[in-house]
């Protein structure tokens, strides 16, 4: 029915690295060239993770032109998924912090696993890191201004139930239905006409695209400068730090 799934391989979290990033773009721009393809479900494959979101080690320890790097594939792939011709469905099956709250974000249409493990949001705060303005753009977009004003503050991540209750995702089912469940809302959403589909979510979307399109370099310098400073330095090996504990 020309739908393709992509699913999420970069164990063992689905950190967003530099070459997992580029690979991603590349591979969403070849199914857009496809057109054969009229949607796409994305998942992923690593259990109980759908991503970790940005890989942290991309942003921490390194130098201006890795950070000017990194952040300039950040926005290719947003830009990308966000503005995408084709019908996108996310299956969360998992936790889905940050840069994969962004990635499920993107999507025309959200379901989530119902597992309380499972959490999504925008946590930025919570690294001492501040979620880009195009970030919040489609969070307010998603559920509203007053929701995301909270939920960013607070760095909150959702619960599957809360997750629907605030909007931030579509649908929750049991975690053995989810993919089903993407599959028959993509049915659904196929059965409308492309022309008329595209040109509508084009007309929803373009305003905020074209906010990042028009700033890009500067956006770019923003990120650099951010992260370079010290003070987010420490706040990033402080959590990193937090991350490890956790096992131990
Ligand atoms: C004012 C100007 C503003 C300008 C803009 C400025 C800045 C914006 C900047 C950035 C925006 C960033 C968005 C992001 O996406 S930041 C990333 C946020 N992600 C998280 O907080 C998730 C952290 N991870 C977790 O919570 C858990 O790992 C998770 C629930 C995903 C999985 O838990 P689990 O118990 O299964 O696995 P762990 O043992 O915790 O992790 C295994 C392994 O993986 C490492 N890791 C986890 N997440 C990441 C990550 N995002 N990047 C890199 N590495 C990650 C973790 O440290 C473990 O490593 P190791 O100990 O095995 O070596």
């Amino acid at each position: 029915m020309g739908v393709a799934v992509m699913k999420l391989r970069n164990p063992p979290v689905n950190s967003l690295s530099l070459e997992c990033l580029t690979e991603f773009t590349i591979s969403l721009e070849k199914l857009e060239n496809d057109k054969s393809i009229r949607g796409v479900i994305l998942t992923s494959e690593c259990p109980g993770i759908f991503s970790a979101g940005l890989d942290l080690l991309e942003m921490y320890g390194r130098n201006p032109a890795h950070y000017a790097e990194y952040w300039k594939n950040v926005q290719e792939l947003w830009l990308r998924l966000y503005t995408s011709n084709m019908i996108l469905v996310s299956a969360i099956n998992g936790a889905s912090p940050a840069g994969g709250c962004l990635l499920a974000l993107c999507c025309d249409y959200r379901v989530m696993a119902d597992n309380p493990k499972y959490t999504i949001g925008l946590n930025e705060s919570l690294l001492g890191i501040v979620a880009p303005f195009w970030f919040k753009d489609m969070y307010v977009n998603t559920i509203g201004h007053r929701e995301a004003e909270r939920a960013l503050q607070l760095g909150t991540l959702f619960s599957p139930a809360e997750a629907l209750k605030v909007g931030v995702v579509d649908e929750v089912v049991p975690e053995d239905q989810v993919h089903s469940k993407a599959r028959s809302v993509m049915t659904k959403w196929l059965a409308i006409p492309d022309h008329s589909r595209q040109l509508t979510k084009n007309m929803m979307r373009k305003a905020t695209a074209d906010n990042l399109i028009k700033q890009r370099e500067a956006d770019i310098q923003n990120f650099t400068s951010f992260i370079s400073k010290d003070s987010i330095q420490k706040s990033l090996h402080m959590y990193l730090e937090k991350l490890k504990q956790k096992k131990g």
